[in-house]
C-alpha cells in the first residue's frame, strides 16, 4: 500500500506489516536494531571534534557552534545571560509558561517522592551499626537536545530531579539557534525548574566540554540526558573522563494494543516517538489482524493531520527497518517480543491493561490504557520521560533522583561488640592470606602496644 499525503510528501512504501511467528531468529533480531546499534561512522568523526575541544576549549566551541548550529556565538555569550531568560519569560505564550509550570509540579512531586531517604543506620549484631547516607554528585551536566526540536520538556526532566537530589553544581548545555538564542521556553523551563547555569554547546563538543572542563564551561563529573547518535557517540568516545549516565539516545516505542483495544487509538499513539526523527524506532504489537489492518489506514488518516517534516519522518520509521506493525500470534508471543526488545517507552491498550502488568520485565516505562498516550507522560504526567534506549531497559532505570546521588555506606562497630565479629572476620583473613587484615582483628588489638627501644637483630 502506497500513501498519499495531502501536503506533498509521499510515502513510496507500504507501512511495514510483520508477522512474528514467520520471522527467522536472523531477522527477528534485526528488527530489534536501533539506531545506536552501530555508532561507528560517528565513533570516528566524534574523535576529532573532542580532540579540538579538550585543546582549545572555548574557541572550539564557538567554532562548532557556527559549523554544525550556524549560530555567531562570542566567546563571552557561550553562557545565557540573565537578560535572556527575562527576555524569554516576555516573549514566551503565557499558556506555553503555564504548560510548563503545570508539567512541574507534578514532576517535582514524583521525584520528591522517589528521593531516598537521607541516611539510615541498622543495629546487624548487638553494638555494630550499618547503614548508608546519600550525597549528591558535586557537578553533573544536563545535555537537552536541540536538532529535531526544542526540548524544554527533557529541561524539566533534567532539572527537576538535580534540583530535587540537591547537586550544588547542575548546569544545561544545549545548542543554540541559527539566531544565536537557546530557544525561549527551555529558558523558562529552567528558571522555573530552579537551574540558571545555561550553555550554548550542542553535539559531541558539548559532551567533551563537559568531559574537560573549558575556560567557560566546569567540568563535570557526569553528563545526563539524551541525545542525537553524536552525542551519544561522544559519551561512549569520553567515557574514561565522565559517567555518561544512562543510554537515551533516539526515541523508541511500541505500543501493544490486545484485541479489545481502540484500533483508531493505537496508530495514533504509535505515531508519537515515531515522529521524532528518521532514526526513532515504532512498533504496533497487536494480536489482532483487524487492528493490525485498521491501524495501518489509521495511521495514513492521521498523516493527513501533521506536517510534512513530522509525516516524512514518521513514514521512514514506520516503512523502515525500525518500525512497523507486528502481528503476534497470542499475548505470550507479543510478551516475549516485548521483553526481548526492551522498549524506552510501553504503551498497553486494552480492556484490562493491568492484566498485562507483570508480564512486561524490560521497559523504561509502562503507560496502561487508552487516557495514558506516552505524549502525556513526555511533557506533563510526572515520570521521567528520560528513559534508556537500545536495551538499556534490560538493566537500567528511568532517569531519576537516583542518578544524581551516590550512596555511601557507614559503619561503626562498638567495642564491645567487636570480639566476636573480629573473630569471624579474622578466620577469612587469615584463609585469603591477608596478614595485617588478620592482625587488625586479633584478640590483641586492644591490648596496650609493647614498646620496642632495641632494633631487632636483624635490622
Ligand atoms: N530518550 C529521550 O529521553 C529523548 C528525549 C528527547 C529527544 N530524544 C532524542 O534525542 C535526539 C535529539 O537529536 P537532535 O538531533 O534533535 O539534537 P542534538 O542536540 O542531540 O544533536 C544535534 C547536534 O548534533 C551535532 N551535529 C549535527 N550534525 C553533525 C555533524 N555532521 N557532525 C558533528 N556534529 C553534528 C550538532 O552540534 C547539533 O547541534 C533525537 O534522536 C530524539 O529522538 C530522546
Ligand atoms: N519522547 C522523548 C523521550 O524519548 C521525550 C520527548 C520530549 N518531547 C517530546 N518527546
Ligand atoms: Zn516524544
Amino acid at each position: 500500500m502506497t500513501h498519499r499525503i495531502d501536503h506533498g510528501f509521499k510515502a513510496m512504501k507500504s507501512i511495514n506489516l510483520i508477522e512474528l511467528s514467520k520471522l527467522s531468529p536472523q531477522q527477528r533480531k534485526s528488527l530489534m536494531l536501533r539506531t545506536e546499534s552501530d555508532l561507528s561512522t560517528y565513533a570516528n568523526a566524534v574523535l576529532p571534534i573532542i580532540e579540538d575541544v579538550r585543546n582549545r576549549g572555548d574557541a572550539a566551541l564557538v567554532h562548532y557552534a557556527a559549523q554544525f548550529e550556524g549560530a555567531a556565538i562570542g566567546l563571552d555569550s557561550i553562557r545565557v545571560s540573565p537578560a535572556e531568560f527575562d527576555a524569554a519569560f516576555a516573549m514566551l505564550d503565557p499558556k506555553v509558561v503555564a504548560a510548563i509550570e503545570y508539567g512541574i509540579e507534578n514532576i517535582r512531586s514524583f521525584h520528591t517522592a522517589q528521593k531516598p531517604v537521607q541516611y539510615w543506620m541498622k543495629e546487624l549484631r548487638p553494638g555494630a551499626f550499618a547503614g548508608e547516607r546519600i550525597t549528591p554528585i558535586d557537578t553533573v551536566a544536563l545535555y537537552v537536545p536541540r536538532g529535531k526540536g526544542s526540548f524544554p520538556s527533557t529541561v524539566m526532566m533534567l532539572c527537576v530531579p538535580a534540583v530535587v537530589a540537591q547537586v550544588p553544581t547542575a548546569y544545561i548545555l544545549t545548542p543554540a539557534g541559527p539566531d544565536g538564542r537557546v530557544d525561549a521556553a527551555t529558558l523558562v523551563a529552567a528558571r522555573l525548574a530552579g537551574i540558571e547555569t545555561i550553555f550554548k554547546v550542542g553535539g559531541s563538543q558539548a559532551v567533551a566540554a563537559a568531559a574537560f572542563g573549558t575556560s567557560t564551561i566546569p567540568k563535570a563529573d557526569k553528563i545526563l540526558g539524551p541525545g542525537s547518535p553524536w552525542v551519544m557517540a561522544a559519551k561512549r568516545a569520553l567515557v574514561d573522563h565522565l559517567d555518561p549516565g544512562i543510554p537515551a539516545g533516539p526515541s523508541e516505542s511500541i505500543v501493544f494494543a490486545d484485541a479489545s483495544a481502540d484500533a483508531r487509538l493505537a496508530a495514533l499513539d504509535v505515531l508519537i516517538e515515531a515522529e521524532h526523527g528518521p532514526d526513532s524506532s515504532a512498533f504496533l504489537v497487536t494480536t489482532s489482524r483487524a487492528i493490525a489492518s485498521a491501524a495501518i489506514d489509521w495511521i495514513a488518516h492521521f498523516w493527513n493531520e501533521m506536517s510534512a517534516r513530522r509525516v516524512e519522518f514518521s513514514a521512514t520509521v514506520l516503512t523502515g527497518p525500525r518500525g512497523g506493525v507486528l502481528l503476534a500470534d497470542s499475548v505470550p508471543s507479543a510478551m516475549d517480543f516485548i521483553n526481548d526488545y526492551a522498549p524506552e517507552h510501553l504503551e498497553i491498550l486494552g480492556a484490562e491493561p493491568f492484566g498485562y502488568l507483570h508480564q512486561i520485565r524490560n521497559a523504561g516505562e509502562i503507560l496502561l490504557g487508552h487516557a495514558t498516550p506516552m505524549s502525556i507522560a513526555n511533557f506533563v504526567l510526572g515520570p521521567n520521560a528520560v528513559l534508556p534506549t537500545s536495551f538499556g531497559a534490560k538493566t537500567v532505570s528511568a532517569l531519576s533522583v537516583h542518578d544524581f546521588i551516590k550512596r555511601t555506606s557507614i559503619g561503626y562497630v562498638t567495642t564491645k561488640a567487636f570480639p566476636p565479629m573480629a573473630a569471624m572476620g579474622r578466620e577469612l583473613a587469615i584463609y585469603e592470606g591477608f596478614d595485617a587484615h588478620a592482625l587488625a582483628l586479633a584478640p590483641q588489638r586492644f591490648d596496650p602496644p609493647v614498646a620496642r627501644t632495641q632494633p631487632m637483630a636483624a635490622e
